[in-house]
């Protein structure tokens, strides 16, 4: 029998505990550690009886780190376990539109002579949009489209009750890295996109605030020497968290099976 890989999850909430249900008893994947704020530790430990359970990664006995926990996170946890060789599966991929913190990264991977490994989380086609980067971009928009609840909690609700909303509201027009530094928990697949395709400056985004949609919809079109692409995904959220698509879950899933597959797709 092989030994499972002994994966270390970072964050446990909505992305976290789908996560853990759906590797339960996977023989190639085994969660052993899970990492949460200390006054989180009661409910994780419910969620994962069998792992061990705190607010630092063990100094040990770890294959792989898996972040879904929040920007904040990366710094705390991901940068370290780098350093210290540890491969690293990220899906706060928005924590890398402050300034530095893409090379901060990439120079922890080089020290510990690893990976950071960015999830596409909820949005498709970022194989063929880091492809057709090759060739060259002229230019790449991505449309976030979310419930008003949604965007409870952020900027978005500055000079409006979103409550109220009758009719589909702009709650952001700019860059990639504005919009993922603006709204760290709605706009990680803007960053996603940009790191794919044409940077977080030169990315346009639009946020919208829409009271006639129940579903996350992610919306790209991209032009340039491969010839253009236009995506529509409509995600369905998550119920122990509005802002996140379930597609997010699958997502980290799938990177982890790929992880230890014979044949990965
Ligand atoms: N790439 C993508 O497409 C997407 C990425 N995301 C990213 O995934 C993150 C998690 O999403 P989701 O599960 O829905 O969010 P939740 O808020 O449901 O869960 C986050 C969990 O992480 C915990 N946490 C917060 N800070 C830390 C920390 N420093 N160390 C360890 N644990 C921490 C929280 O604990 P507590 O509640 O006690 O604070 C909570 O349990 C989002 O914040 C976002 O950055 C989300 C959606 C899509
Ligand atoms: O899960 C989603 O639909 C997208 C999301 O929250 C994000 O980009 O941060």
């Amino acid at each position: 029998m092989t030994t499972p890989t002994r994966i270390a999850l970072v964050g446990c909430g909505a992305i976290g505990t789908s996560v853990l249900e759906l590797l339960h008893g996977d023989p190639a994947l085994k969660v052993v550690a899970v990492v949460v704020p200390a006054d989180a530790i009661a409910s994780a430990r419910k969620a994962a009886p069998d792992a061990q359970v705190g607010s630092a990664l063990p100094a040990a006995g770890i294959d792989l780190v898996v972040e879904t926990a929040g920007h904040a996170a990366i710094e705390q946890h991901v940068l370290p376990a780098l350093a210290r060789g540890t491969p690293c599966v990220v899906a706060s991929v928005g924590a890398l539109s402050a300034t530095g913190f893409a090379e901060k990264l990439e120079a922890a991977a080089a020290a510990g002579k690893t990976q950071v490994q960015l999830i596409a989380g909820a949005i498709g086609a970022i194989d063929a949009l880091a492809a057709a980067r090759i060739g060259g971009l002229d230019s790449v928009r991505y449309t976030g489209r979310k419930p008003p609840q949604a965007w409870k909690g952020t900027p978005a609700e500055q000079g409006r009750d979103l409550g109220a909303l009758a009719r589909e509201t702009v709650i952001f027009e700019g860059s990639a890295r504005e919009a993922a530094l603006l709204y760290p928990k709605n706009a990680n697949v803007a960053a996603t996109v940009s790191l794919a395709g044409l940077g977080l400056d030169r990315t346009m985004v639009r946020l919208i605030a829409d009271p006639a949609t129940a579903e996350n919809v992610h919306t790209v079109e991209a032009e340039g020497a491969f010839g253009s692409f236009e995506l529509t995904m409509r995600n369905k959220p998550l119920a122990a968290n509005p802002k996140t698509s379930a597609l997010t879950v699958y997502s980290a899933v799938r990177a982890l099976r790929n992880r230890v597959a014979a044949l990965a797709i």
